[in-house]
């Protein structure tokens, strides 16, 4: 099927939905789609556009991509950064174009939960009540009208147009009235009408996160929640582009002058792309001499291989949670230099076989096992412990992962965060190191994880800052906790762990 007669269907089911008129405000109600659930048959999201035979649409293709790419998160579970880039190329969408349509998409998943109250303040009902189709481009007009510079009557109109499209003449009336009552205030203003009284919760409504989300930021900053509003921030901006010089093959400041960004301030390796765009073009990406990782990564990857072990480090290395091979890539390159093996485990197969394409040519053997019983011998000088997690750490990449992640996720993943260290420990030599990282502040998976195996095991935690060069640790503990707005980084934890060298020590095992 061409995009063409995928869009004439798409017109066809429209055309019968615009009859229902559903939509009038407080008018005949009914269910929203606003939860995800299966397509229609026939219809393509990836393939929308407009039909060549009809009338030029009214509205642009960034919006157009925008919208697509709302629908497929909403109704599919789809990965908005996943995607979008998928997206533009397939239509062909560069420069200018490209970038808007990226700020209204990732924009508009961030800030789904502000987005929804204001609308259905706006709309005078609940959000769940509005047809899906239509919410979709409520939020990516509402998002246009309160968070860009986008001028309010191009809001309105290309909202009202992209509705007309999608839903039918019928609705028109509906999107123009609730857009027209959103533009009435300032994002501010909705925000001072609508957010809670509590602290917490309202920061967390002004940054858009889940109230969950901002009061697991505060437990974790301690001492320092005075800076809740800070990481809320962050976290809701468009994060920058770090790039690794692969060790061995080009140096980070060699990467910075050829792709004209800024060398990392804490890694080695690191260099920071201010000016945006699509890396994956830059000549030492295409040329395998760099590969883009998040600086916050590339510290946990070298606190691995810098923390100092008891007597020599025989060179046997382990990374126990490899997919999809980041910090292997990292550790395997410095194991080449140093003379040094890695064996990574991964238990998802997709994902094994995406760290064996990524570090081919390296010294390193990818098992497709369970992290918690690999079946290797014991006897590792050290192991990575990259454990799965929420990514509350990442929602910066992730647009929509703050509003799909529920707090009743942690239990179970704590509890295999916890059996993947265990396993570890196990693992690794007496006076070997492990170092337990997330891509998550949040306590349940980070300090009190790392606390119950110190105690468990009469583990020596490491000072992670010294090691990563006198970053300062987290408020509590020798670890590291990373920040998006004090580093730049993800929040990741880096705990460094040594083994005790007597066995006596190890009786609770
Ligand atoms: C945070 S990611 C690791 C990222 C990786 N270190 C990198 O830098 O690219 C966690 C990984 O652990 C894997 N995983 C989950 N459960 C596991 C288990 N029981 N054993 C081994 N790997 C597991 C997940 O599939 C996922 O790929």
């Amino acid at each position: 099927m061409n995009a063409d007669e995928s869009n004439s269907g798409r017109e066809q089911g429209r055309g019968r939905q615009g009859r229902n008129r559903k939509d009038t405000p407080r008018g005949g109600r009914q269910a929203g789609n606003t939860r995800p659930g299966p397509r229609r048959s026939g219809e393509d999201p990836g393939r929308r556009g407009p039909r060549r035979s009809e009338p030029k649409s009214l509205v642009d293709p960034a919006r157009h991509v925008a919208w697509d790419v709302l629908n497929a998160v909403r109704t599919r579970d789809s990965y908005a950064n996943l995607m979008l880039p998928a997206l533009l190329r397939e239509r062909k969408i560069t420069g200018r174009d490209a970038a808007f349509a990226t700020e209204l998409t990732y924009g508009t998943c961030r800030a789904f939960g502000l987005l929804d109250a204001i609308i259905g303040a706006a709309a005078d009902r609940d959000v769940s009540t509005i047809d899906g189709d239509v919410l979709d481009v409520l939020r990516l007009s509402g998002y246009q009208l309160l968070r860009t510079r986008v001028a309010a009557h191009a809001a309105v109109s290309t909202g009202v147009a992209l509705a007309r499209e999608q839903s039918g003449e019928h609705i028109t009336g509906f999107v123009n009235a609730v857009l027209r009552r959103i533009s009435q205030k300032t994002e501010a203003e909705w925000v001072a009408e609508l957010s809670p009284p509590d602290p917490i919760g309202r920061l967390a409504f002004t940054h858009a996160h889940p109230r969950w989300i901002a009061q697991a930021f505060a437990d974790a900053l301690g001492a320092a929640a005075g800076e809740l509003a800070d990481a809320l921030a962050a976290d809701d901006a468009r994060p920058v582009v770090h790039l690794a010089a692969r060790p061995g093959e080009i140096s980070g400041e060699e990467l910075a002058l050829i792709t004209g960004g800024e060398e990392g301030p804490y890694s080695p390796y690191a260099v920071r792309l201010e000016s945006g765009g699509d890396p994956t073009g830059l000549e030492p990406v295409r040329d395998g001499l760099a590969f883009v990782q998040d600086e916050g990564s590339q510290l946990v990857a070298l606190a691995a291989v810098r923390a100092e072990v008891d007597g020599d480090d025989r060179g046997r290395w382990l990374d126990l949670c490899a997919g999809p091979g980041g910090k292997a890539v990292m550790m395997g390159s410095l194991a080449r230099i140093d003379g040094a093996h890695l064996d990574a485990v991964e238990v998802a197969p997709h994902r094994a076989k995406l760290v064996r394409q990524a570090v081919d040519g390296l010294p390193v053997t990818v098992h497709e096992a369970d992290g918690r019983d690999p079946n290797l011998a014991p006897g590792f000088d050290r192991v990575l412990v990259d454990a799965p997690c929420t990514g509350l750490g990442a929602l910066r990449r992730r647009p929509e992962a703050r509003w799909r992640r529920q707090s009743s996720d942690i239990r179970e993943l704590a509890k295999l965060q916890r059996e993947l260290l265990e396993s570890a420990v196990k693992l690794v030599r007496p006076g070997g190191v492990v170092v337990y990282s997330t891509c998550s502040p949040h306590l349940a998976e980070t300090t009190m994880i790392v606390a119950q195996a110190v105690r468990k095991h009469t583990l020596e935690e490491l000072d992670a800052s010294a090691i990563l060069g006198d970053i300062e640790r987290a408020s509590n503990g020798k670890s590291v906790q990373l920040w998006p707005h004090r580093h730049g980084t993800d929040a990741m934890l880096v705990a460094v762990l040594k083994k005790p060298q007597h066995p006596q020590q190890l009786a609770a095992e």
